[in-house]
């Protein structure tokens, strides 16, 4: 089975004087569901960080969809941008922006055409049960229907891999139980390969999973 991702004696850091993650290894196969769970503070964010190059790595290696990320260019990062969904917990939206416009973003980015590009976001904002909120802006929305907008949003142009940090740590039993389903469904129908930092991995989870757990700066599966 391919590898989305493979780390090698990596280590992550913000300064010389500490490693946040510390010489670990580990990969992960193309089309899997990760969890990676750890103590507040203990490296869940950063190690996220590194897999979509906002942080480099101070050692060791980390490829991502083909990609070195150890002294990576600004083009190749672009490239892998393309591949990517990012969902934050505080999701990150444009405000200034209609949520067809924040959904449209990564198609905008991929350099899709532009019929293309509303046929896809209508489709989208039905998948993420939104419709009736078309032509609304961020802050016209619910928090829940706001992290239903970003799971768009990180969905729109098809990614190979999808990054969720704590994506509902902000939400309600009902909202959370929705961005789990849209995980799960882009994991089974788009085979996208999922990684979600949380701190509670949810009872209801159908796809199989694995967990991969941090701490003092060292990396184990969870079996
Ligand atoms: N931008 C930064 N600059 C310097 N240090 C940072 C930065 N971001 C995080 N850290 C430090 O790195 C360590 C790990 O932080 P990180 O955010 O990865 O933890 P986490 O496991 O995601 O925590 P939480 O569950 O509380 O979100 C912490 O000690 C934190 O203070």
């Amino acid at each position: 089975m391919d590898k989305v991702i493979i780390a090698d004696n990596l280590s992550l850091s913000y300064s010389k004087e500490e490693t946040i993650i510390n010489k670990v290894s580990f990969s992960i196969n193309s089309g899997s569901f990760v969890f990676i769970t750890g103590a507040s503070g203990s490296g869940k964010s950063t190690l996220l960080k590194s897999l979509y190059g906002a942080l480099k790595p101070v050692e060791g290696s980390l490829v991502v969809a083909g990609v070195e990320l150890k002294g990576v260019t600004k083009s190749k990062l672009n490239l892998l941008r393309k591949h990517t969904g990012i969902v934050f917990q505080d999701y990150k939206l444009v405000k200034e922006w209609t949520i067809e416009k924040n959904i449209m973003l990564p198609l905008i980015i991929s350099g899709y055409d532009k019929s293309v590009t509303q046929n896809q976001v209508d489709s989208l904002l039905k998948h993420v049960r939104l419709k009736h909120q078309a032509g609304k802006y961020p802050k016209e929305l619910s928090g829940g229907e706001q992290q239903r907008v970003a799971m768009a949003r990180a969905l729109s142009h098809n990614p190979v891999l999808i990054l969720a940090d704590e994506p509902t740590g902000n939400l309600d039993d009902y909202s959370s139980q929705l961005i789990w389903n849209l995980l799960e469904g882009a994991n089974e129908q788009l085979k996208s390969t999922v990684i979600v930092v949380t701190h509670h991995i949810p009872e209801t989870m159908k796809v199989d999973y694995q967990h991969f757990h941090i701490e003092y700066g060292r990396i184990n599966e969870v079996t």
